[in-house]
């Protein structure tokens, strides 16, 4: 795994964060050091999803990246006829995404789609994946994002929803932000990485509270909603389509 050091040199001026080619080479081992529990979220997602996939549908992994939802789900989830939709609108994602998961799954069983996932047909859905991804779209868009993936969705089918959260609490904010950024640094990350890294994301990743969800969740129709994951400031909802 190529390790990242992408903003281990001072940069002039630090730009936007994108996913492009160098975030690209080096994403699994920044996501593993930078989100608490990635790894747990990973493996978990794909027992969720065995509960919920039914024969003769389709998974959904929005903002898939190099697969690594997908790739657990697929290790799981035992039911006839089902096939993956894995979409991406970083066409360095897709590029190597494709090729990973070729090395694991037969041919006929997925596609990769280079995407704006709010642009996508979506249907006959019995999982839909959204990990770490919706925080990326801008805050005005994602309930109608939510409804497009509540109506693709089948009775009885669920959303993975996991996200950075925000709080509302100044003092639990704080605490939480600080407990990440040891976290960081004891993953090896540089005081010089840390906050340079923070302002590439600081318009890009507008994350919500937790109450914001529930209510989005609620607003797009799910009707049960649960949050079955929280590490720090980085949680995981599923949402049930009655
Ligand atoms: C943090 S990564 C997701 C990680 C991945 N789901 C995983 O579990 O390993 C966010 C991804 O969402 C993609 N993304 C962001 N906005 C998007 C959009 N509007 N349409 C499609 N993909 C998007 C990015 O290109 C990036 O690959
Ligand atoms: O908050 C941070 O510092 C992060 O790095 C978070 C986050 C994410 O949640 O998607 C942001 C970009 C990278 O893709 C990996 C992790």
């Amino acid at each position: 795994m190529q390790r990242d050091s992408i903003y281990a040199l001072p940069q002039g001026q630090v730009v936007d964060f994108a996913f492009n080619e160098a975030v690209a080479d080096v994403f699994p081992d920044m996501i593993r050091r930078s989100v608490p529990g990635y790894e747990t979220i990973i493996a978990l997602l794909g027992v969720i999803a065995r509960r919920y996939a039914q024969p003769h549908s389709r998974i959904y992994d929005l903002g898939c990246s190099l697969g690594a939802s997908t790739l657990s789900m697929a290790a799981q989830v035992r039911v006839e006829d089902l096939s993956f939709v894995c979409v991406d609108n970083s066409a360095a994602m897709t590029r190597r995404c494709e090729q990973i998961l070729q090395r694991h799954l037969p041919s006929g069983q997925f596609q990769v789609e280079c995407a704006d996932i709010q642009a996508i047909a979506l249907n006959n859905a019995s999982v839909v994946v959204l990990n770490f991804t919706l925080q990326f779209l801008k805050p005005d868009e994602r309930l109608a994002m939510l409804r497009h993936i509540y109506e693709g969705l089948l009775p009885g089918g669920v959303l993975i929803l996991s996200e950075k959260l925000q709080f509302a609490d100044a003092a639990e904010q704080a605490l939480l932000t600080d407990i990440h950024l040891e976290f960081k640094r004891a993953n090896g990350y540089s005081e010089l990485e840390i906050s340079q890294k923070r302002s590439a994301l600081d318009h890009v990743l507008i994350p919500d509270t937790f109450a914001q969800h529930v209510e989005r969740l609620e607003a797009a129709g799910f009707t049960q909603v649960v949050n079955w994951f929280q590490g720090l400031n980085f949680a995981s909802l599923l949402a049930v389509k009655a």
